[in-house]
């Protein structure tokens, strides 16, 4: 496996070592005593998968208090996947890293607690994957506007589709600072 450094430190690309024969394909999606020895996560509690139509976008999401890291990946389709740092005090704060994810390119996004994740779907549909680091919790679930212009997200869509509860998201700078992670250098 191959782990790429991104703009936003912590959050990193992984490109799994696929083996390919006549019969198809094969990867390792997670391997705990491989993942510690590039000093990623060696235990996930929840999995999870969702499957959206092209233009879809889900996101921004956080969850807090008990954050969750995500391994993200697609199964089928295209994605345009985002990671927002959004940590208090982080000298990174605000930033956002975008990367693309698909069934083609079996690339893994890795996005540590602290950080708001979404992604646009950028094929007819996609089925998207991901491990989390701790369980859901509704009371914690939060967001920030997917448009926040203080961010500046580039989605690669446009007029998305949006959930109600996405439409109508805070702004990073409206949400109360109790209500944010809060960064561990
Ligand atoms: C996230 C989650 C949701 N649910 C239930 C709650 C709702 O009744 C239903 C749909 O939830 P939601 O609209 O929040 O689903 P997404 O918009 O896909 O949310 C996810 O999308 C972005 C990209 C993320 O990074 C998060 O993992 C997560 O927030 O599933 C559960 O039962 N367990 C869960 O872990």
């Amino acid at each position: 496996m191959k782990v790429i450094e991104t703009g936003l430190p912590g959050c990193v690309i992984i490109d799994p070592a696929v083996f390919g024969d006549a019969r198809g394909f094969f990867f390792e999606t997670w391997n705990a005593e491989r993942f510690g020895q590039h000093g990623l996560p060696t235990n996930f509690v929840q999995s999870n998968v969702s499957s959206s139509s092209r233009g879809v976008l889900r996101g921004l999401h956080y969850q807090w208090p008990r954050p969750q890291g995500k391994l993200v990946s697609v199964l089928r389709g295209e994605v345009f996947d985002v990671a927002v740092d959004i940590r208090r005090g982080s000298p990174t704060f605000g930033q956002w890293e975008g990367v693309v994810l698909s069934g083609e390119n079996k690339r893994q996004f890795w996005i540590p607690e602290g950080f708001a994740h979404g992604f646009a779907v950028l094929s007819d549909n996609a089925v998207f994957s991901y491990l989390c680091t701790d369980v859901y919790v509704k009371e914690h679930d939060a967001g920030v506007r997917w448009n926040d212009p203080a961010i500046g997200v580039d989605w690669q869509v446009d007029a998305p589709l949006l959930s109600d509860k996405d439409a109508h998201a805070p702004l990073l700078a409206d949400i109360a600072e109790d209500r944010l992670p809060v960064f561990a250098a």
